[in-house]
């Protein structure tokens, strides 16, 4: 579904360069949550942006449901992430201006393929959004609006699902529903889901945990509890 092949990413030149990925090669499998975590500066933003095709390996490659992403032009990396991957972030990222029902469908509203009306109503019914569908992101809490985020990311019945932090606005109560909406669509509906985080509590909820290092992938866990993965970051290099 999504792997890559010797990716490295380096910024700046010569003297100044930053490698911050150093081939990289890593398979994502599909119906599957992975979790990426490492140290400050090991590259977890850069692997997670290069996989999304928001950024360009320096070499290598990545592959996104067969496709070479290096080999897209801009125009069609945009139609790829708008119909084929699904994004959660930090800050939410939903249009302001939009209600909670119209941001849901924003792929299509966007240009991409319709979206099954069948599909999101199930997906509003499972996240609990029903009363909320036509409020503004404001008149939303911050898990409500991240409810409405993962909705929007699953709506199109993506490849893959990036989240980039997905519980770092969160109190931990709610950061703890929200990663249950995520296991919960790999688990019922075989999503594919990539994950960048800090939080050891967070990555407990992924079927198997990437460490990186200094651009390159260190090791891994499968099933971990936090302590193991808290073990792991104790030995091996503190969280960022
Ligand atoms: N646009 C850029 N220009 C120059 N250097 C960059 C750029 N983006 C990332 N880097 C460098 O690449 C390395 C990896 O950065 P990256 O943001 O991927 O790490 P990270 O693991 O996500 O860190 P954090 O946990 O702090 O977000 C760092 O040394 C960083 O300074």
């Amino acid at each position: 579904m999504v792997h890559t092949v010797e990716l490295t990413r380096t910024f700046g030149r010569q003297t100044s360069a930053v490698t911050a990925l150093d081939r990289v090669s890593i398979a994502f499998e599909p119906g599957r949550f992975t979790s990426i975590m490492g140290p400050s500066g090991s590259g977890k933003s850069t692997l997670l942006h290069c996989l999304a095709g928001l950024e360009r390996p320096s070499l290598g490659s990545v592959v996104v449901a067969g496709t070479d992403l290096a080999r897209l032009s801009e125009a069609r990396l945009t139609t790829l992430r708008r119909d084929r991957l699904g994004f959660v972030f930090q800050a939410f990222n939903l249009i302001p201006t939009l209600t909670a029902e119209e941001n849901i469908t924003l792929s299509e509203r966007i240009g991409g393929p319709r979206i099954d009306p069948e599909w999101t109503s199930h997906l509003v019914q499972v996240l609990g959004l029903g009363n909320r569908l036509r409020h503004r992101p404001h008149e939303l809490s911050g898990g409500q609006q991240q409810r409405v985020a993962i909705a929007r990311a699953l709506a199109h019945r993506p490849a893959v699902v990036f989240a980039d932090e997905p519980t770092g606005n969160l109190d931990s109560h709610t950061g703890s529903e929200v990663l249950h909406f995520l296991r919960l669509a790999v688990e019922q509906f075989g999503q594919t889901i990539v994950m960048v985080t800090h939080d050891p509590a967070a990555a407990a909820r992924s079927h198997r945990v990437v460490f990186l290092r200094d651009g390159r992938v260190e090791g891994e866990l499968r099933n971990p509890s936090a302590g193991d993965i808290l073990g792991r970051l104790a030995t091996n290099g503190s969280p960022a």
